[in-house]
Formats: structure tokens, sequence, C-alpha cells
């Protein structure tokens, strides 16, 4: 077999030129009969397995209204697939909910604190919501990466498109509610917010419905109207990435 040194198919940046053209041309040979072009796509395709892996899976970044069912689906998904994702636990300046934990559902902060860690460099991403500060801390993705887990990341609109000018590339999905009166009915019957807050919550629901129907904004929107619809459809976008964690934790 001949050693061609197509420069147009061969990756290899030190074969500049065809050494053999006139022949190949001759005796019509193609890519399959160049040893260069053969050695150098088998190790392509082994970097690129090899660099996926060292990657590690891609975080999910999940968005949508307040009250649209995304901490719900959250904690059906962290329970059934145990060891596979990892939530990536925000700061925020609002208070704990009942039930809440601080380091668990969010690290509880003040303003001043939070300002101080977004001035030195500390966040990915950070936004203003409803009167209070959100963001996603660089030590919070990293903490869940660091296992090799699918990170989560539960954020608003305004974090999407921050996230966008990261190198995160995670996996964007937009939950969403059947309709404005069942968010509302959702959010009261949840009573977490005053009557203040609740009215700017569907404030900002309004604009973030309108902004998932952004094309390229999301890779999946799905409709949270029966919960195990709704959660069978999540399983099913993420079931890719949850064979890849399992199969490289069950080796490891
Ligand atoms: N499919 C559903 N059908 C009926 N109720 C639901 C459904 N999904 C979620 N809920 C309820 O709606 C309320 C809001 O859900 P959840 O807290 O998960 O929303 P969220 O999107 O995480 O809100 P936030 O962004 O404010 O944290 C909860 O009381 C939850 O039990
Ligand atoms: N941009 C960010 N948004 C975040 C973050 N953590 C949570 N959120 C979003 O805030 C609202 C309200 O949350 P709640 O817990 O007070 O109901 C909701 O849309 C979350 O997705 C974050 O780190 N960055």
């Amino acid at each position: 077999m001949l050693t061609c040194w197509q420069p147009c198919v061969c990756s290899d940046s030190r074969v500049a030129t065809c050494a053999c053209s006139e022949e190949r041309e001759q005796r019509k040979l193609g890519p399959a009969d160049c040893k260069v072009e053969n050695r150098t796509t088998e190790n392509r395709v082994m970097r690129d397995a090899k660099t996926k892996a060292m990657a590690g899976p891609r975080p999910v970044v999940f968005s949508g209204p307040s009250g649209a069912g995304k901490s719900t689906l959250l904690k059906k998904l962290m329970k059934e697939y145990d060891g596979v994702f990892g939530f990536s636990v925000s700061h925020t300046t609002r208070n704990p909910r009942p039930g809440e934990e601080n380091g668990k559902d969010y690290h509880y902060v003040t303003r001043e604190v939070m300002q101080t860690a977004i001035d030195n460099g500390d966040f990915i991403e950070n936004a203003e919501f409803s009167g209070n500060m959100y963001g996603t801390s660089k030590a919070a993705v990293q903490a869940v990466q660091a296992k090799n887990l699918i990170c989560i990341l539960d954020i608003d609109m305004q974090g999407v498109r921050n996230i966008k000018r990261t190198d995160l590339n995670p996996i964007y999905i937009s939950i969403q509610p059947p309709s404005m009166a069942v968010l509302e009915k959702r959010l009261r019957d949840r009573k977490t917010e005053s009557e203040e807050s609740l009215q700017k919550r569907l404030r900002a629901a309004q604009v973030d419905m309108e902004f998932s129907k952004e094309p390229g904004m999301f890779d999946v929107l799905i409709m949270n109207d029966n919960l195990e619809d709704a959660y069978g459809q999540l399983k099913h976008v993420l079931s890719e990435e949850i064979s890849m964690v399992k199969k490289v934790n069950m080796s490891s």
C-alpha cells in the first residue's frame, strides 16, 4: 500500500504536501489507500472519545418560570438516579423557606457577602430575581464535576443568557407550565410567597415564557402539565448522558 500524503483529508499538520498526488491521480487511489489518513482518523476517533470522557458529563441547565415545577422534577430525578446527578448549590440573598437547608438547597448569604464574592470573580453567573440576588459559584459547579456527576443548574433566564457566554456547554432544558392560570394556582398553593413576591414572580413568568420561545435558546422545552408525563420526557431527554455516567462510574 502507498503512503499517500493527502493534505486535504489528513489532519496531521506536519503533512503539507502530497508526495504522490500524480500517482494517486493515475491509479485512482482514495483515502482508504492512505496509511496516514487511516492512522490519523483512528487516532482522532480515540482522541475524541478520550477527551469526551475526561471532560466529564455535560451539565444540565433547568430554567422556566417560578412555579413551573423545576425543583419537583429535579428532586424526582436525583432520587431515582442516585449517584448520577449532582446539584449545583446556588447562593441567594432570599430567606430560606420552611424545610430548606443551608448548603443543600442554597447557600443563604447577605447582599454584602454575595457582592464581595461576585467582585472577587467567584461566580460563573449571577442575577437579580424578584428582589433578591441569585448566583452560581464556580466552586458549586466544580464540586459536582469533581465527582464526575451530571451537574444540574436551576437558574432563571438571565442565568441562561450568561451561561451561554461561558464554555460550560450544558444541555438547556426549559420547564413550562400549561398556562399562566395553572402557574398562579401552583404558586399560591405552594404558600411560599407573599402577595407582592407572587405578583413579581408572575410578571417575570410572562417574560420568561416569551424568552423560552426564542429560537436556539433551549435544546428542549418540556410542558409540565401531568407530572409523570413531564418526568418521562425529562428522563428520555437525558437518557444518553445517564447511561454514560452509569457506565463510567461502574467501571471505575
Ligand atoms: N405537574 C404538576 N402538577 C401539579 N402540581 C405541580 C406539578 N409540578 C409541580 N407542582 C407543584 O407546583 C408547585 C411549584 O413547583 P416547584 O416548586 O417545583 O416549581 P419551581 O419551578 O421549582 O419554582 P421556583 O423556580 O420558584 O423554585 C409545587 O407546590 C409543586 O408541588
Ligand atoms: N440566575 C440564577 N437564577 C437562579 C439561581 N438559583 C436559582 N435561580 C432561579 O431563581 C428563581 C427563584 O428561585 P426560588 O428558589 O426563590 O423560587 C428560579 O427561577 C430559579 O431558577 C442561580 O444561581 N442563578
